[in-house]
This record gives C-alpha cells, sequence and structure tokens, in this order.
C-alpha cells in the first residue's frame, strides 16, 4: 500500500547541507514487515517522517494506496495520513488510563461509546494488556506502555503501522513483548508494518524483508531469509553472527569453509549426519547460532580433515548448506 520512489531530503547543516535520505526506492509489501536497519545518522528516522507524511521530500514521490501523496488536495492528504498509524513513545496522557489513551484518537473522531469499548477491548488482548485497562501510564512498566502506544496506533485500522526504533531504551523483555504484538498486528489484523531500528535483532526476530540504509543509500534490499542465504550479502554480515577468528585457528585443516544452515534439520542434523557418512573430522572453528524469526539459523567457519573432506561439504551444499570454501585457508590436500 505504500511504495516510495526516488525519494531524497536534505537539511541545512552547520558547515553546508547535509544529505539525510539520498534517491531511496523501496516498496513495502501489503500484509509483511519490513525492517529497515542502518547505523547512527543514516537516515532512518527522516525516512520515517516522510513516510508518515509528516515531512516533505525535496524531491521523489511516496504513493499511499496508488496516489501521489503530493498531489493530494489537504482533505485527501489528511486521509492518506489516517491510512498510516505511527507508533508515538513517550506521549501517552498520564491522566488517562491505559484503555483511555488508545480509546482518544476514537474520541477525537467522533466514534460512539459502544464501539470505541470495542475496539479498545480487542487492541488490550491483542497487546496482553485486558488486566490493566484501568492503569494508568505511571502505574505501567516501560514495555507495557510502549504496548499501549502501538494499540493506540492501530485504533484507527491503518493500513500501514509505522514504528521507528520501538524498542529504544527498553529491557530485553520489553523489547521482546513491543516485537510480539508487531507480529501480532502483522498476523491478526493484516497490518502491513514498517519497523525502523538501529538494531539489528529486530530485524532477525520479526521482519519477513529488510531495507539496509546507509548515509541516507538503500546497499541492499530483499527477502531476509533469501538474503541471509547469499553469505556475500551485507545483510548476512549484518545479521548473522561473525566468524572473526584468531589468527592460525584455521591451520591444520584439510578444508576450510563457511557454511550457513537454515531450518531446524540443517542446523540441528547435517554436520553429525555428514561426519558419520564420510568418516571425515567436522570441526566449527568460529561463528555461532542464531534465529531469523522463528528459524533457526547458522554462521560456521568450519574446519574438516579427513580424504573425503571435499565430499562432506558437497553433500551438506545438495542439502541446502550454504558453503563457501575458504581456499586460502585449507592446506593443499589430496582427496
Ligand atoms: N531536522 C534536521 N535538521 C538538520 N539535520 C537533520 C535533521 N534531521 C536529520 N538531520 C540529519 O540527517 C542525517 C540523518 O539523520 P536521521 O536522524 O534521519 O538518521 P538516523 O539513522 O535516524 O539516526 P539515529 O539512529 O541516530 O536516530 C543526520 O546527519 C542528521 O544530522
Amino acid at each position: 500500500m505504500i511504495t516510495v520512489e526516488n525519494l531524497s531530503k536534505s537539511f541545512w547543516g552547520n558547515t553546508g547541507p547535509v544529505v539525510a535520505i539520498d534517491d531511496v526506492t523501496l516498496d513495502v509489501p501489503t500484509g509483511t514487515i519490513t525492517g529497515v536497519v542502518g547505523p547512527s545518522g543514516s537516515g532512518k528516522s527522516t525516512l520515517a517522517r516522510l513516510v508518515a507524511l509528516q515531512e516533505r521530500p525535496d524531491s521523489g514521490v511516496i504513493r499511499v494506496d496508488g496516489f501521489n501523496t503530493a498531489a493530494l488536495d489537504p482533505r485527501r492528504l489528511r486521509a492518506a495520513r489516517r491510512r498510516i498509524g505511527v507508533v508515538t513513545q513517550g506521549d501517552l496522557l498520564p491522566q488517562r488510563t491505559a484503555a483511555g489513551n488508545i480509546a482518544l484518537p476514537l474520541e477525537q473522531a467522533g466514534v460512539d461509546g459502544p464501539q470505541r469499548r470495542e475496539k479498545v477491548g480487542k487492541l488490550l488482548d491483542l497487546i496482553g494488556l485486558t488486566d490493566k485497562a484501568a492503569r494508568y501510564p505511571d502505574t505501567l512498566t516501560d514495555g507495557q506502555r510502549a504496548r499501549v502506544e502501538v494499540a493506540r496506533a492501530l485504533v484507527g485500522d491503518p493500513g500501514l503501522l509505522l514504528a521507528d526504533d520501538p524498542t529504544r531504551s527498553l529491557d530485553s523483555d520489553g523489547a521482546a513483548g513491543v516485537l510480539t504484538v508487531l507480529d501480532r498486528a502483522r498476523a491478526e489484523l493484516g497490518a502491513t508494518v514498517l519497523v525502523v531500528t538501529s538494531d539489528a535483532g529486530v530485524v532477525r526476530r520479526i521482519a519477513d524483508d529488510v531495507v539496509l540504509l546507509e548515509d541516507g543509500k538503500v546497499t541492499e534490499s530483499g527477502n531476509l531469509l533469501s538474503l541471509v542465504q547469499d553469505s556475500a550479502s551485507q545483510v548476512a554480515r549484518t545479521l548473522l553472527p561473525s566468524i572473526d577468528v584468531p589468527k592460525g585457528a584455521t591451520a591444520g585443516y584439510d578444508r576450510v569453509a563457511e557454511v550457513v544452515l537454515i531450518g531446524f534439520a540443517a542446523v540441528g542434523a547435517l554436520l553429525p549426519e555428514a561426519t558419520a557418512r564420510f568418516g571425515s573430522t567436522i570441526s566449527v572453528i568460529g561463528g555461532g547460532l542464531t534465529r531469523v524469526g522463528e528459524t533457526p539459523v547458522a554462521r560456521f567457519l568450519l574446519g574438516v580433515n579427513g580424504g573425503w573432506a571435499d565430499q562432506s561439504l558437497t553433500w551438506i551444499a545438495e542439502r541446502g548448506g550454504v558453503v563457501r570454501p575458504q581456499v586460502g585457508l585449507a592446506r593443499t590436500v589430496a582427496a
């Protein structure tokens, strides 16, 4: 429902113009969670404000439901803004309960009492805070308040839910709770979600698609699981465990290979099976295990010894492992 084409935005800094967003094109596929990740200053918040239609680009087009938002009259622009639920942080009204804060946009829109109660009840259930409906914000934890903020952004049934750094300043439990709510918004309400974050863990945990932003430019984008399979991709380097190993750690192996394994079966069984089948010794020199969504993903640097070292690696590759032999690191051996 949202597409961004050739978007650019600059600001005047102390020493001249700062290009915050530089010719960014992206598509947020309907019904998915897209994570925009990048270092501090890469333009994430600027992109979020542009997509939320809170700020105008210098050039480029943002389409909502196919309409170029630059060409909309004020009434239609307001309607387009209502299609986007923006999660804002730290601004719950202290004198209103959790339910009252979620209901506020509905009251402002003139929605009647019974409809409001039904809607707010459903959202309290979605965020797992039905029992805290009557609590005031200052009696909730940071994580619970953050979940109320997401519910408030969802109350107008937006097509797009936009969250800029939703786990900022939350502990790991609080962050996990917010991410679960974003995931449920997608799964149960059919919302399309755009999350902007500097935390690779957020993207790993909930994103279907990923956009890497650097110096205002998109350096890589696409389906997350496809990109992590390409171990040369920047996404794989950013999101998978690193395989920095001490100098000399790769010495003494017949073959050294970087291997990415995806899924329970591959992570759990491929290495022991290859060992048993070929009688080779497979050692994990570096790397580690993580999760992409619910899927376990391993990136290892393997050292393989034995006359069937090559066959072991080929066999792993044939079963879906992504194998990149590190030719320079292995000793030459006649297999
Ligand atoms: N209103 C503004 N006026 C001047 N410069 C700005 C403004 N907003 C952003 N910038 C500059 O644009 C660049 C991108 O900033 P932005 O806040 O979008 O990055 P970010 O990736 O969200 O960073 P962070 O993760 O630290 O919040 C930075 O150089 C920033 O200083």
